[in-house]
């Protein structure tokens, strides 16, 4: 019996780089992330989107688009990450560290997949060209992947 919980997941991509956040503590610590969590009580997950990234980055989201949807599973564990995952493209505001994330620009050839969680070097390029994706991981701990689907899709 497997339950779900909503996550997010933003990416701010200017022309040439992408802002990523070093998580300082918790699930995750020591890889650089895109920005988000949780959804509280009442939100949409586009409200959570832009509430997430304000509160761990400093920057104001003034356009977003929904590019998206992974379900992340860990063996031996009942609980599936369901993460919604967006494209930001124009914000207001400087990137700021918070006390969960250290913001850093990243060159689009410089982005360092090594430290990062190993899905992403699959759909990063689908994100950067604006394509619609779908996806599943099966993760064994937090660095190998076990299993994965991807696909590319008109419409999430
Ligand atoms: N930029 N990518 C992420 O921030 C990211 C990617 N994959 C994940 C897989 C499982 C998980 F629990 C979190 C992430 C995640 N934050």
């Amino acid at each position: 019996m497997f339950t779900t919980k909503l996550l997010t997941l933003a990416l701010v991509v200017q022309p040439g780089r992408v802002l990523l956040g070093m998580k300082k503590r918790g699930f995750g610590a020591g890889k650089w992330n895109g920005f988000g969590g949780k959804l509280q009580r009442g939100e949409t997950i586009e409200q959570a989107a832009k509430r997430e990234l304000l509160e761990e980055s400093g920057l104001v989201v003034d356009s977003m688009e929904k590019l998206g949807n992974i379900k992340f599973e860990f063996v031996g564990e009942t609980e599936i990450l369901d993460v919604h995952i967006f494209r930001v493209d124009s914000f207001e505001g400087q990137p700021t560290e918070s006390d969960e994330m250290r913001p850093q620009w990243f060159d689009l050839d410089k982005i360092p997949f090594g430290q990062m969680w190993a899905d992403d070097i699959l759909w990063f390029p689908m994100m950067l060209q604006r394509k619609k994706f779908l996806g599943y991981f099966k993760f064994q701990g937090h660095d190998l992947i076990v299993e994965h689907k991807l696909e590319e899709v008109k419409e999430l």
